[in-house]
């Protein structure tokens, strides 16, 4: 197989996120996670070379050596017995440290693409396995559809089908926050989350107005109290006419909010960056650019 790849990579939204102080093996948290598929996307291009190399444009402040995509690459080859002779060049739109899983985005990319190349399908254990060693959030990129993960929050457990739900993404001035350090100040003042079972059952129904009032993050009173901005965002934005709900989306510090329409979302979006000055982006929850209207 050869050849160019060209591959498009939805961010995501966290409806559910409920995290426990048990820690696994690794230290990791204990996270219950529904998420889904939002149409932002990076684009992943991949192409035969002598020697891997990755790019991001616009440049990151890591050298490509310490980037998820660059792990993913060696990690995979590594499991599949081959050499990682390939260029990888990211088109990055989802920002950084927004709570939008974007550089396990572009690693969840790269695995599907190298997978495929390398003759490996996109959930052969192998590929999984890898996905799990690069961050929590690579798995759900593997194949992001609204899903259940439990464990660490990377263990695939149900899929949902898909719900179109009309999203404003809106980002407070200033640092992102980083999942770490969300969970180490989680830590300080751990609390214990609620069930998912009833947004699960919403999204078994495709009930798109009880998803809307089951949100849940307790990992956001963490992220506001490192970024206040995120709480901020979320309080103007709650009083918009166009806002059905609105909360922080896994450790921040990207806020979003359900509205009844594309156009809704639009406007909220348009208000928050001409009056505010923040960054936002209206959109839909599915994760195929194809069906983006
Ligand atoms: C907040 C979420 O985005 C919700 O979807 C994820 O839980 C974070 O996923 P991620 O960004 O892929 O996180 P990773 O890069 O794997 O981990 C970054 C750091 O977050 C902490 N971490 C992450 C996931 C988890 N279940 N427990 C943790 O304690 C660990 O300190 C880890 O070193
Ligand atoms: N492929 C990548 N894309 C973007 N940032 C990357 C990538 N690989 C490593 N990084 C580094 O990781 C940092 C962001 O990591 P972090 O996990 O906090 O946020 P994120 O992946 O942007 O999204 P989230 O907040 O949902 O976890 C960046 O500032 C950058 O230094």
């Amino acid at each position: 197989m050869p050849g160019r790849q060209t591959v498009q990579t939805p961010c995501k939204i966290n409806l559910h996120l409920g995290i426990h102080s048990q820690l696994d093996e690794r230290g990791y948290h204990r996270v219950d996670s529904v998420m889904a598929p939002v149409a932002l996307f990076d684009t992943i291009v991949i192409e035969d070379a002598p020697v891997l190399s990755v790019t991001h444009e616009p440049a990151l402040c890591v050298p490509p050596q310490k980037t998820t995509v660059w792990k993913a690459a060696c990690l995979l080859a590594e499991e599949l017995g081959v050499e990682p002779a390939v260029s990888i060049t990211v088109t990055a739109r989802i920002p950084e440290k927004a709570g939008l899983g974007g550089s396990s985005a572009d690693a969840g990319a790269t695995l599907r693409a190298l997978a495929e190349r390398w003759g490996a399908g996109p959930l052969d254990p192998r590929v999984v396995a890898v996905a799990r060693r690069v961050g929590a959030d690579v798995a759900f990129f593997l194949d992001p559809v609204p899903s259940l993960h439990l464990g660490a929050g990377d263990v695939l457990t149900e899929r949902f089908g898909e719900l179109a739900l009309p999203v404003a993404l809106v980002m407070p001035e200033g640092e992102g926050v980083s999942a770490k350090a969300a969970y180490d100040e989680f830590d300080l003042e751990p609390t214990v989350p609620a069930d998912y079972d009833a947004i699960c059952e919403a999204l078994r129904a495709s009930d798109a107005a009880a998803v809307r009032g089951l949100l849940y993050n307790n990992l956001a009173p963490a992220a506001k109290r490192l970024q206040p901005g995120c709480a901020e965002v979320e309080a103007w934005m709650a009083e918009q006419p166009e806002a059905l709900t609105a909360m922080v989306t896994g450790s921040g510090s990207c806020v979003f909010v359900i509205c009844q329409s594309l156009g809704d979302a639009r406007s909220l979006a348009e208000r928050a960056t001409q009056k505010r000055g923040w960054w936002s982006f209206a959109t839909l929850t599915v994760g195929e650019p194809q069906k983006v209207c």
